[in-house]
């Protein structure tokens, strides 16, 4: 590789720099001699010096703030700490570490990552962007706080979701880090503390009403085309209605998706097909009861009955086996609450705000919750599962881990070892009666950064759903048997690099057979997305 950047300069760039592991001939060419220790390490001892400092840090916001820290640095060593142990790594630079991380900070922020446009920008939107120095970005992921995991609205506090969101595109699948933009849109927040707190970083307004908030999403979402013709834009963590309403709004238009309605889904959708695979049941022979009627609810929804559509059901049908349940009740036909994508899930019922007297009558064989309360999955609820199904699906989707609808210990003790359980967040493995069963988790870091790496590699043109089908049962035949009969809904998080590749493979042969590719078709899929992969090795500078 060459460069133009010399001495202090290269040394200040994370993505150039080596720290301790320039060559002698480098350090004479790079103008840095005697600008670092003068040592040449590999960056196998580099890592274990970071290892051993993150040793000495005794939480995992601190580990959190050490990393983003190394990343501001020397991206390539970060990358290469979390492509190490992904299963240790991904609590801490993403959920739950993120959730709290989010929740301070304006308080933590030490260095810009990322854009913020503020709405106050509106008819600059164009001119903005342009100040991001790469010209090549294929991934947007922008949220606006709205909805920020199960902690609400956080405003600007929000913005630590898709610097983490976009670091997993990298970590998880291999998408590499420059055609990567992690943005936050800032319309204001109704979050009073943070309004209060001097060190908030964002602007200090009640958030706007819906027409204003998405004709600034307009602005943003058109400029973006122009400016970045070959991104996809990700949405995150907006509150559930602007979700999914955002997303009818550009999908059909635009390269656009939205993790929460439709990555969640996805990851849901392979826990219940392995569920099934542990029942010897079929997805059309169960019953679904959800707690919670929101983006992730009515995500989930949508895209298990087209699933079930493809495997020959009526979508009249298969939205019969969905129901849902919310902050007012059971959502039934009387309700006149209710928001024009969740009426398909009101069924004939009697009306209801007893989840217990619902989950009795309607009988669901799962239940998945959505809800974002902690510890809504009680006792009753479990056992009342238990009496009528010989293995109770429960799907504890909310996080971070305080929000969990239950533990897994909650679910196995309950239930006497009969649940079959996934989290939103990671658990470790439960010992109960003598057997071992592992919690999977149930989120959506198995399917987006792979459903990227196959836009990212077959420069797709839109997102549809069916590429979420296709990437939830890719993940699902990942597992073999052996987990599965521990009660492991999903592949191990180890290899997760490995299972992402042959996900984004899947995806891709889709996206050339739904002709929106917009490169040639390879003969070797998985080698075609191999060839895309980011790795973590420094250049060698001549
Ligand atoms: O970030 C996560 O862990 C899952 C997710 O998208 C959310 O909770 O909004
Ligand atoms: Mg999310």
């Amino acid at each position: 590789m060459t460069t133009a950047k010399r001495g202090m300069d290269l040394l200040h760039d994370p993505v150039l720099n080596k720290s301790t592991a320039f060559s002698e001939a480098e350090k004479e060419a790079l103008g840095i001699v005697g600008l670092t220790p003068d040592v040449n390490e590999t960056m196998d001892l580099q890592l274990r010096r970071v290892m051993m400092q993150l040793g000495h840090k005794s939480t995992d916001l601190d580990r959190y703030i050490y990393l983003v820290n190394l990343l501001d640095h020397n991206e390539t060593l970060f990358y290469r700490t979390i492509m190490s142990d992904p299963a240790r790594f991904l609590p801490i630079v993403y959920d739950p570490t993120i959730g709290e991380a989010c929740l301070k900070f304006g308080h933590i922020y030490r260095q810009t990552r990322g854009m913020y446009l503020s709405i106050s920008r509106r008819g600059r939107v164009k001119e903005v962007l342009r100040n991001w120095p790469q010209k090549d970005i294929r991934f947007i992921c922008v949220t606006d706080g709205g909805r920020i995991l199960g902690l609400g609205d956080l405003g600007a506090n929000g913005a630590g979701i898709p610097i983490g969101k976009l670091q997993l595109y990298t970590a998880c699948a291999g998408v590499p880090p420059q055609y990567l933009l992690p943005m936050y849109l800032d319309a204001g927040t109704n979050n009073q503390e943070y309004l209060n707190d001097p060190l908030y970083l964002g602007m200090r307004k009640a958030r706007p009403p819906t027409e204003e908030l998405f004709s600034f999403v307009d602005e943003f979402v058109e400029a973006v085309q122009e400016v970045f013709p070959k991104c996809c834009i990700h949405f995150e963590d907006w509150t559930g209605v602007d979700a999914i309403h955002l997303l009818e709004r550009y999908r059909q238009k635009y390269c656009v998706y939205n993790d929460d309605v439709q990555g969640t889904a996805g990851i849901t959708l392979a826990g219940m097909i392995n569920a099934t695979k542990i029942k010897g049941t079929r997805l059309k022979d169960e019953t679904y009861l959800f707690l919670g009627a929101g983006s992730a609810g009515v995500g989930l929804a949508n895209l298990l009955c087209s699933a079930l559509v493809a495997q020959g059901m009526t979508l009249q049908d298969a939205q019969s086996r969905v129901h849902m349940f919310d902050v007012n009740g059971l959502l039934e036909s009387s309700r006149t609450d209710l928001v024009d994508f969740q009426k398909p899930y009101a069924h004939k019922h009697a009306p209801t705000r007893d989840f217990v007297a619902a989950v009795e009558s309607i009988k669901p064989s799962t239940i998945i919750g959505v809800s974002t309360i902690g510890g809504a999955f009680t006792q009753d609820v479990i056992e009342a599962m238990s009496r009528i199904n010989e293995r109770p699906v429960i799907l504890a989707l909310s996080n971070p881990t305080e929000h969990a609808e239950c533990t897994p210990q909650q679910a196995y003790m309950w239930s006497k070892g009969k649940a079959i359980y996934a989290a939103g967040v990671q658990f470790p493995p439960v010992h109960f009666n003598g057997q071992t069963f592992l919690p999977g988790q149930a989120n959506n870091f198995y399917i987006f950064p792979a459903v990227g790496m196959a836009i990212f590699a077959t420069q797709a043109s839109r997102v549809t759903d069916e590429m979420f089908i296709e990437a939830a049962a890719a993940v699902a035949d990942q597992v073999g048997p052996d987990l599965l009969k521990q009660g492991m809904l999903y592949p191990p998080q180890a290899n997760i690099l490995e299972t992402e590749i042959q996900t984004a493979a899947r995806v891709a042969q889709l996206v050339f057979d739904s002709g929106l590719a917009r490169t040639p078709r390879p003969s070797d899929m998985v080698a075609f997305i191999r060839s895309h992969v980011y790795k973590p090795e420094y250049p060698l500078f001549a």
